[in-house]
């Protein structure tokens, strides 16, 4: 469960008054998600998600996640927008967090992916980037390969608690991929966190993407290879689902332009994929208090998926 920080009824109702929304009937702690708290919202005239950032999101990079879920909603794209308050304001401070109200997406999101729900949900990312082809917004990738090796290196040899070896086995991994990593890639803004659990589904129809807090400016074919990781594998990252990664990647191309570079480059870049939330697990892992309301992740489940990749899955 992810709420970090609670929240009164009252100090809600209290800020529910500077907007044009009604006024407070219900208040849910939403179980899902580890980043932020989040809060189901019903007023006298709708339903809304509060979302009051914590962890790993800066307060001075909300406008550029604003920015770029403002473009994709006015382009089609199935994103919630941050909803202003009667002043234009968009971010806020409530309980001492920077906090958004944000509109309420209908739909669920999948545990264990079809290859036709992967299908829609590759071209969902698809439709996102060739929406944000040529969008001059940018956010330095602070989970990029820099990022998590220096992530693994804080983590240090405490990694060798969560299994012995794993330090000097990552640590060789990361200078492997760094090592071979691509530099002449077309680069855009991306999601880069496209799990399942960030799309909403109704059948098999993507209602909404969500969770745009670690969106930046990277490789766009490494968007893809993330969505891979983390659709096509059951969740302990041992049973590789090769019709769903298969429909993913179809799915995408139907709707955006993957290049023979972009393709061939897909098995390093899922490498890199796996070390990055291999490191953000690991730490969190390491570093999560245990009265904490939140479910960790297990790194090793990326571990074995990097195990895969190396060893030739997409051959
Ligand atoms: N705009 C939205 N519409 C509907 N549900 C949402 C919306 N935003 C978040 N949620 C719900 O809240 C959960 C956690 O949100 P998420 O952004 O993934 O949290 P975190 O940033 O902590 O990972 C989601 O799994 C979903 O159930
Ligand atoms: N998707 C990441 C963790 C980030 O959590 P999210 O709920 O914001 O997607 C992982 O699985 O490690």
């Amino acid at each position: 469960m992810a709420v970090y920080t609670a929240v009164s009824a009252e100090a809600l109702g209290d800020f529910l008054r500077g907007f044009d929304h009604g006024e407070l009937v219900s208040l849910k702690g939403i179980a899902e998600g580890v980043e932020n708290s989040n809060y189901l919202v019903d007023t006298t005239t709708g339903r809304f998600i509060l979302t009051l950032y914590e962890k790993r999101v800066s307060a001075d990079d909300l406008p550029f996640f604003m920015s770029v879920l403002d473009h994709l909603a006015s382009d089609g794209n199935p994103v919630p927008r941050a909803l202003p308050d009667r002043t234009g304001t968009l971010i806020h401070e409530l309980c001492g967090r920077p906090a958004c109200l944000i509109e309420f997406l209908s739909g669920v999101s999948v545990s264990h992916p079809t290859a036709a729900q992967a299908r829609a949900a590759g071209a969902a990312m698809g439709a996102m980037h060739e929406s944000l082809a040529g969008v001059a917004l940018e956010r330095p990738n602070t989970l990029g390969p820099e990022g998590w090796q220096a992530l693994l290196a804080r983590c240090g040899h405490d990694l060798d608690a969560i299994e012995p070896g794993l330090f000097a086995r990552v640590t060789q991994a990361a200078d492997d991929v760094v090592a071979g990593w691509p530099h002449d890639l077309p680069r855009a803004v991306i999601h880069a966190d496209l799990f399942p659990d960030n799309v909403l589904m109704l059948g098999d129809r993507v209602s909404g993407l969500i969770d745009f807090y670690f969106a930046c400016t990277d490789i766009r074919a490494y968007d893809l290879a993330i969505m891979h990781t983390a659709w096509a594998f059951d969740a302990r990252g041992e049973a590789y689902d090769a019709a769903v990664g298969t429909a993913l990647i179809a799915g995408y191309a139907d709707r955006h332009r993957l290049s023979d570079a972009e393709r061939a480059a897909l098995p390093i870049l899922a490498q890199g994929a796996c070390l990055r939330f291999l490191a953000t697990r690991a730490w969190d892992w390491l570093n999560t208090p245990a009265d904490a309301l939140v479910t960790r992740k297990d790194p090793l489940a990326y571990w074995r998926r990097f195990e895969a990749y190396r060893q030739g899955l997409f051959a």
